[in-house]
């Protein structure tokens, strides 16, 4: 059920390393809307466990980090306790951590409220996965966005390069695949499309033909 009176959302949902981060970004700049980048989030909650040592089982202490988690976001750079760790977040170990963590009913009951604040005039791109099924069940648009685990493996070891951060294709691709088991399996807010998603499958779509899918499906949903 769509709410009128609240602003409009466009979930960008689906499997690491998909492109979600990179179409959200343009969409938002394209439409002059707000971003949400859910798994900042899961990713922020899971450095500052690895930072303050406590054990990846204690599920209701992790909750209590994510609920206080002390983040500002300045500029390009988000700060984590004052502490520059826009590099740190990009880690495979911090992703892989953050989706073990990410199964946790407490810790995503935690961050529930925080990224519906998100939702602010003229509208929001939210992604990650579970925008569509449970944050933003009222989204105007719903974008299941997939790609062959091959070409995500690709895509991120080129990412992680480019960023200056050292990678093994391999080890990568037997990451990605651990963490879409993971993701798509788990009890509480799985990895699935929403009912009504558009799925595009972005394997053999450049960044722009990406891009221009997204905003023919909100031409429609406009029309
Ligand atoms: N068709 C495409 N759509 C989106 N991203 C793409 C595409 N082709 C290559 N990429 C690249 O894939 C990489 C991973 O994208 P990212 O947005 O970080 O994925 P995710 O947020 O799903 O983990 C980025 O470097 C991006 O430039
Ligand atoms: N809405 C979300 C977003 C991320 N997560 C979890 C599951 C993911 O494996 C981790 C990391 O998410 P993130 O989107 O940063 O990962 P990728 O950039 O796609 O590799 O967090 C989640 O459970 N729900």
């Amino acid at each position: 059920m769509i709410n009128a009176s609240l602003p409009p959302v466009i979930a960008i949902d689906g499997p690491s390393a998909s492109g979600k981060g990179t179409l959200a970004g343009i969409v938002a700049q394209t439409l002059g809307w707000h971003q949400l980048d859910s798994g900042m989030l899961y990713r922020l909650s899971a450095l500052a466990v690895m930072r303050k040592g406590i054990l990846p089982t204690h599920e209701a202490e992790i909750a209590e980090v994510a609920r206080n988690l002390d983040v500002r976001f300045v500029g390009q750079q988000v700060l984590l306790d004052n502490d520059d760790v826009s590099d740190a977040l990009r880690q495979e170990e911090v992703g892989a951590l953050a989706s073990q963590i990410a199964t946790y009913p407490l810790l995503r009951q935690a961050l529930f409220e925080r990224q519906r604040a998100f939702r602010k005039a003229p509208g929001l791109v939210a992604d990650g996965r579970d925008m569509g099924t449970v944050i933003f069940p009222d989204a105007k648009l719903k974008v299941f966005l997939i790609a062959d685990v091959d070409e995500r493996a690709q895509r991120r070891y080129k990412q992680l390069i480019e960023k200056g951060i050292s990678a093994n294709l391999s080890a990568l691709l037997e990451d990605l695949k651990a963490r879409d088991e993971r993701d798509m399996h788990r009890s509480h807010a799985p990895l699935v499309p929403a009912q009504d998603a558009k799925i595009i499958d972005s394997s053999t779509l450049s960044i722009e033909e990406s891009v221009a899918k997204v905003l023919a499906y909100w031409a429609e949903v406009n029309a």
